[in-house]
């Protein structure tokens, strides 16, 4: 069954932005991730590993995996090839959306303005990425975006933490936040596979407004 963008980032408060440098890494990540309840994981373009890790971790039961840091069209055949489950940029451009659009595969593309949201709105993309979120405005953009562009829900991602995340969530046009503390880089190294998995399961219980 194939899932739209809406009813993924209703599966967790929190999605992990994931960098995977030892592709021996992803599976056991993944199980981490998912066994703290957060099964949807955002594996970035920024590594070598990073297309085999998303075949590995797609592959983990429970996981729904999707591919980060997709910045140009040709990488959208990639990524459906390794089994990407949707996709997240950092920011938008019109021939990107159109790639992804024609690929079917769920989108969550990366906003920092208005009239970034506006024209992504007019592609019909109501669920939109505030990227880098805290150094656009965070909380407060959010707030002030809310009565004017009232029709699209974010997922605020860049700068958010354990502590930030539950004030993010508590905003009626949050579905979920983004982020990297869940998988920090010395756990990773260290396999620390049960600590992964206690902040995830932290992050999985924080409750959300919508
Ligand atoms: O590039 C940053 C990732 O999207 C996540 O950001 P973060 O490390 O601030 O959580
Ligand atoms: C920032 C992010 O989530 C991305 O690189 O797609």
């Amino acid at each position: 069954m194939s899932m739209d963008i809406a009813h993924i980032a209703s599966l967790a408060p929190v999605i992990p932005v994931i960098i995977i440098d030892r592709l021996e890494d992803a599976q056991p990540l993944a199980e981490a991730l998912v066994a703290g309840g957060l099964p949807v994981l955002e594996v970035t373009l920024r590594s070598p590993a990073a297309l085999d890790a998303i075949r590995v971790m797609a592959k983990v039961p429970g996981a729904v995996v999707g591919a980060g840091t997709v910045i140009a069209p040709e990488q959208v055949a990639q990524v459906a090839d390794a089994g990407a489950k949707f996709i997240v940029s950092p920011g938008t451009y019109p021939a990107l959306v159109d790639a992804i659009l024609d690929s079917g595969i769920p989108y969550l593309p990366g906003v920092a303005t208005p009239a970034e949201m506006m024209y992504l709105l007019s592609r019909g993309i109501r669920h939109q990425k505030l990227f880098p979120a805290t150094v656009v405005g965070g909380i407060d953009m959010l707030k002030a975006v809310s009565s004017p562009l009232s029709q699209i829900k974010f997922c605020p991602t860049g700068g958010v933490t354990a502590a930030t995340a539950p004030d993010f969530l508590a905003l009626p046009n949050v579905m979920c936040v983004g982020g990297s503390w869940v998988t920090p880089g010395n756990m990773v190294k260290a396999g620390d596979w049960a600590g992964i998995t206690a902040l995830a399961r932290e992050a999985a219980s924080l409750p959300r407004r919508s």
